[in-house]
C-alpha cells in the first residue's frame, strides 16, 4: 500500500535520508525505531510533503504522490499524526476532528470514530487544550482517521504519555489496522510498545534502515542495543 523507493531528503547541504526503501502492506503495522536525530521525523515529514524530496519516489497504492502537495497527498490516502500531537488548543474536540473531514468534503463526524475513542465523545464540546496528553493523542489520531486514510503515519505517539494509556493506544491501533485494513507506520523509541503493536520492526540509523525483522523474529537485545546511546 505504501511504497517508498530510494528516498533522498536533505536540509540544504545536509543529507538526512540517503536512498531509503520501505514497503508497508495493507493491514500491517511497521515500527521504525531509532534514537533521537536518526531521521524518523524527517521521513514522516517527507512522506507528507511537508519537506521536499530530493529524489526517489513515494506511492500510495498505484498512485505516485512524490510530486503532490500535502493536502493532495491526504486526498490520496495518507494521514499524519505529528510528534507532539499538534491539535488545535482553542478548538473543541469535535471541531478538531472536523478539520480532518474537509479533505473528504464531508461535514459529519462518522460515529465509528467515536466508537474507537469513546472518551472523545464524552468530551466533544471541550477545548482541545484542556485535554490530557493521552486524550490529545487520541484526538490527533481521530483527526487523522477522519480523512479516511489508507496509510497512517504516527510520529512517536507514546512520547509523554502514561503507561496505561500507551497500552490502550496499542489496542486501538491494532483495532484500526484490523477493522480498516490500514497500513500503519509508527516511529518509536519505546521498544515494549513497538513489540506490542508492530508486525515488523525496522531500525533507522543515520538516515538508513540498518536492521529489519518480523515481530516474531525480533532479537530484542539487538534492537535495544541500537537504541542505547
Ligand atoms: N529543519 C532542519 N534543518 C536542518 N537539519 C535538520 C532539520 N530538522 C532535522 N534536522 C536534522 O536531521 C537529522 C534527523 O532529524 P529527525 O528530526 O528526522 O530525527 P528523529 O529520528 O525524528 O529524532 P527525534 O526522535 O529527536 O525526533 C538530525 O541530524 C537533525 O539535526
Amino acid at each position: 500500500m505504501l511504497d517508498v523507493s530510494k528516498l533522498v531528503v536533505a536540509y540544504g547541504q545536509s543529507e538526512v535520508l540517503h536512498g531509503l526503501d520501505l514497503t508497508v502492506a495493507p493491514n500491517e503495522i511497521v515500527a521504525i525505531m531509532g534514537r533521537n536525530g536518526m531521521g524518523k521525523t524527517t521521513l514522516m515529514r517527507a512522506l507528507m510533503g511537508i519537506i521536499p524530496t530530493r529524489s526517489g519516489a513515494v506511492r500510495v497504492g498505484p498512485t505516485d504522490i512524490t510530486k503532490l502537495r500535502s493536502y493532495e497527498r491526504v486526498v490520496e490516502g495518507i494521514a499524519y499524526v505529528p510528534q507532539g500531537r499538534m491539535i488545535f488548543s482553542n478548538m473543541t474536540v469535535q471541531e478538531n476532528i472536523e478539520t480532518g473531514l474537509i479533505a473528504r468534503g464531508e461535514s459529519r463526524v462518522p460515529s465509528d470514530l467515536y466508537d474507537l475513542f469513546p472518551v472523545l465523545l464524552e468530551m466533544k464540546e471541550r477545548r482541545g487544550g484542556n485535554l490530557s496528553g493521552g486524550q490529545q493523542q487520541q484526538l490527533a489520531i481521530a483527526r487523522a482517521l477522519a480523512t479516511k486514510p489508507k496509510v497512517l503515519l504516527l510520529d512517536e505517539p507514546t512520547e509523554g504519555i502514561q503507561p496505561s494509556i500507551i497500552r490502550e493506544m496499542g489496542r486501538t491501533l491494532k483495532r484500526i489496522r484490523d477493522e480498516k485494513g490500514l497500513s500503519v507506520v509508527v516511529s518509536e523509541q519505546v521498544l515494549s510498545f513497538a513489540l506490542d503493536i508492530a508486525d515488523r520492526v525496522l531500525v533507522i540509523e543515520n538516515g538508513e534502515i540498518v536492521h529489519e525483522n518480523l515481530r516474531a523474529e525480533v532479537d530484542e537485545a539487538k534492537v535495544a542495543k541500537f537504541l542505547s546511546v
